[in-house]
């Protein structure tokens, strides 16, 4: 499939084969025997710097993009020849906008709990016991090359409070070549006496963890995401300190919860009574910015949504931690027709699946429940998340949460390649397509050709539909971030 040159160094790699991504919400937009060119080294390093259509020779199109390229300088990555016979495609990595790395050894572990006493029984020991690097090494190892291989190419995450474990996470993303925004966990109030941080110490390790991502990792794909919990575990020093530090840096990211859980919001309005909503709590410390990322928005008002969308703050959607610890179910169809980015984040433990791809099916079966629940009969239709939107959420969706949308979550001219191969019909798949079903996938000049086959029955967005609804990590074969390969099967 890769065409090498002795030493294995390039400048320039063509893709080849079809591309399938999802640009607008409900658009899924196919395109066959396309190549797409990425520049491999310099400050372009990781960029599509060409995409043509109903291309013949990836190699010419290379040269004709560079003339000064030779062919020792392009390394040519042809699926198209392949995808002539079966059913795999380029799709963009996803975005998963909010995971707790620290917390993946939970993974499935929640019993019957509910936010608050989940957080005391499961959540704090554990988070508590990354403080020991080598155990956190262990934690953060295995969930970068889970999410990896489960096609994630950006993720945000929470740490835990622990400033030189949050370092070495870093140290691991890039390692891994993911390209991630790694949070400090900053918790100064109403926390346990073994995992709790005064406002000074979470502000500092905050700055420290800053500080060593940007200037000794620099790694450009691995950045940090300001991360107060949740209110109730921040005081009001804390978020506006944090507020502070983020405008000072010239606005970096930040991440918290919001509205996840009816008693987590009585809790909060009770700590902060002077306060119109547990919105307004983060609003009247700074911490709602374009580049905020606001994982779960269950139970938000309108007064609290209209709040979210002017600050232009992001919301990460989490609907199997919401089905699984009984939070609620988020109205995505009400915050997108206010103008609200959404993204879909796996939020493990709360979650219990690393994968995004299962995430983006929850997503679209808690809109069907909301569906049901909908006595207007105009409108239930339109609640329910079709499987383009479902994957448009799972990759554009959140890069525009994240405020990324010019750098990943769609193949176009200038966008970092963030990409996975995906065959349906890998070997182990959990996808059975039948012949004359693949052949709905096939390029229309070979589909005439195939005399033998019976004419296709179904579209390649049915095909899309299987392997949104039955694949997983078996049928991501290859995942490159910014052009370079971090995951092969
Ligand atoms: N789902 C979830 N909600 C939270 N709210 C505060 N902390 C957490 C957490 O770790 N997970
Ligand atoms: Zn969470």
């Amino acid at each position: 499939m890769i065409s090498l040159n002795k030493d294995n160094i390039y400048k320039f790699c063509v893709f080849y084969g079809t591309f399938i991504d999802t640009p607008k919400l409900g658009q899924v937009r196919i395109r066959t025997n396309t190549s797409i060119g990425v520049c491999l080294e310099g400050a372009q390093c990781g960029t599509i710097q060409f995409i043509k259509e109903d291309s013949e020779n990836p190699l010419e199109d290379a040269k004709e993009f560079d003339s000064s390229l030779t062919e020792n300088d392009i390394a040519v990555v042809d699926y198209y020849h392949q995808s002539l016979n079966s059913t795999s495609f380029f799709f963009p990595g996803y975005v998963d906008t909010h995971i707790h790395a620290s917390q993946y050894p939970n993974a499935g572990i929640f019993g019957s709990s509910t936010l608050l006493d989940w957080l005391e029984t499961y959540t704090f020991p554990l988070e508590a016991s990354l403080n020991d690097l080598e155990v956190a090494g262990v934690v953060y190892q295995k969930v970068v090359q889970r999410t990896l291989r489960n096609g994630t190419t950006t993720a945000t995450y929470f740490t835990t409070i622990d400033a030189e474990a949050t370092k070495l996470m870093g140290r691991i993303c890039s390692a891994a070549g993911q390209r991630a925004l790694v949070g400090k966990v900053c918790m100064d109030s109403c926390s346990p006496d073994y995992y709790v941080e005064s406002t000074q110490e979470s502000l500092e390790s905050t700055e420290d963890v800053v500080n060593y991502l940007q200037e000794e990792l620099a790694d450009p794909k691995v950045l940090p995401i300001l991360t107060p919990r949740f209110a109730p575990s921040c005081s009001r020093d804390l978020m506006k300190g944090l507020a502070t530090e983020a405008r000072s840096k010239g606005q970096l990211h930040i991440q918290t919860h919001l509205s996840e859980n009816v008693n987590e919001i009585e809790w909060v309005s009770s700590l902060f009574p002077e306060c119109e909503s547990y919105a307004d709590v983060y609003d009247s410390c700074g911490l709602l910015t374009k580049k905020t990322v606001l994982a779960h928005c269950v139970h938000l008002t309108p007064e609290e949504a209209r709040l979210v969308q002017r600050r232009g703050a992001g919301v990460s959607h989490c609907p199997i931690s919401n089905s699984s610890i009984t939070s609620g179910e988020c109205r995505v169809r009400w915050l997108l027709d206010q103008g609200i980015d959404v993204g879909l984040g796996t939020d493990v433990s709360g979650g219990h699946a690393c994968s995004m791809l299962a995430t983006a099916r929850q997503a679209l079966l808690v809109s069907r429940h909301l569906a049901m629940k909908e006595p207007d009969v105009e409108r239930k239709e339109h609640v329910k998340l079709s499987v383009e939107e479902a994957l448009y959420l799972a990759t554009m969706g959140g890069a525009r949460a994240l405020d990324m949308e010019s750098s990943f979550g769609s193949f176009e001219v200038g966008k970092q390649f963030d990409t996975q191969l995906i065959d349906v019909e890998s070997e182990g798949s959990n996808v059975d397509v039948f012949p004359w079903q693949r052949s709905a996938f096939v390029s229309s000049a070979k589909q005439s050709v195939s005399k033998t086959l019976p004419p296709p029955s179904i579209t390649v967005q049915d095909v899309l539909a299987k392997w949104f609804f039955n694949g997983d990590d078996r049928n991501v074969m290859k995942v490159w971030v910014g052009g370079k390969l971090a995951h092969s099967l």
